[in-house]
């Protein structure tokens, strides 16, 4: 059996990346793809606990790091390996690129640390495809002030959010054969079309 393949969503918050999730799902199963979708911090029952405790709790700059690791190692363990191994086609809202861009980038905790805990915890496996849905910061914030109580990310400053974006957008020019970077200013409907045909030539690639 064909393993399945890895898929992720990135950007700041307020891209507008979770928008889409359900979006792509529907695309792979109408290729007859059987799709997991799930996201991180969370994904599991453990991640969900820790996401509580990352996303309102203030910690130390490393334990906040391992923290990340520590739920997506179970998230590897619990859904992610399981479903490749079984051929279907996963789609998760995060992965190790924002921990590179939001504690790397926007908390400038130094990159080889981080790289040490990846090697530990998926030394063999990253995404097939990441979409990194990118927008400037004023975008992300209007958007994300017109909606929601925002949780300790989100109040973080613009310096911060603008060192995110720059690590994530180093990494899209690091890993060019995995990246594809989304203009994610654009409307929803411009935005899926793109994603369509970004996802028409994956699954025609793997058939
Ligand atoms: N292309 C777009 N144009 C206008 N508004 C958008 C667009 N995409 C998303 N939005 C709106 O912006 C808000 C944030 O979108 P969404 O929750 O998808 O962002 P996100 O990147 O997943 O943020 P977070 O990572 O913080 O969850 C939502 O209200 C959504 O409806
Ligand atoms: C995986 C991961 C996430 N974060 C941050 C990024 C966001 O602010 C939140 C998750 O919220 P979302 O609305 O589901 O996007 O967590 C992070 O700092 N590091 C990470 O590795």
């Amino acid at each position: 059996m064909a393993s399945g393949k890895f898929i992720t969503f990135e950007g700041i918050d307020g891209a507008g990346k979770s928008t889409h999730i359900g979006f792509v799902a529907e695309l792979l199963r109408q290729h007859g793809l059987t799709v997991v979708a799930t996201r991180e911090p969370g994904g599991t029952a453990l991640g969900e606990a820790l996401r509580e405790v990352l996303l309102h709790q203030k910690m130390h700059l490393e334990t906040e790091a391992m923290l990340m690791f520590a739920a997506r190692r179970e998230h590897l363990a619990q859904v992610i390996e399981p479903a490749l191994a079984r051929g279907d086609w996963v789609i998760s809202d995060r992965f190790s690129d924002a921990t590179f861009a939001y504690q790397g980038g926007g908390r400038q905790l130094p990159l080889a640390k981080l790289e040490a805990l990846e090697q530990w915890v998926h030394p063999h496996l990253q995404p097939d495809l990441t979409l990194l849905f990118d927008v400037p910061l004023e975008v992300a914030r209007t958007r994300l002030d017109a909606t929601r109580t925002l949780d300790k990310f989100e109040q973080e400053k613009a310096d911060f959010f603008a060192a995110t974006r720059a690590e994530y957008l180093r990494r899209a020019a690091q890993f060019p054969e995995r990246f594809q970077i989304i203009d994610a200013t654009r409307t929803i409907a411009e935005i899926q079309q793109t994603l369509a045909h970004i996802i028409a030539g994956l699954c025609k690639a793997d058939a």
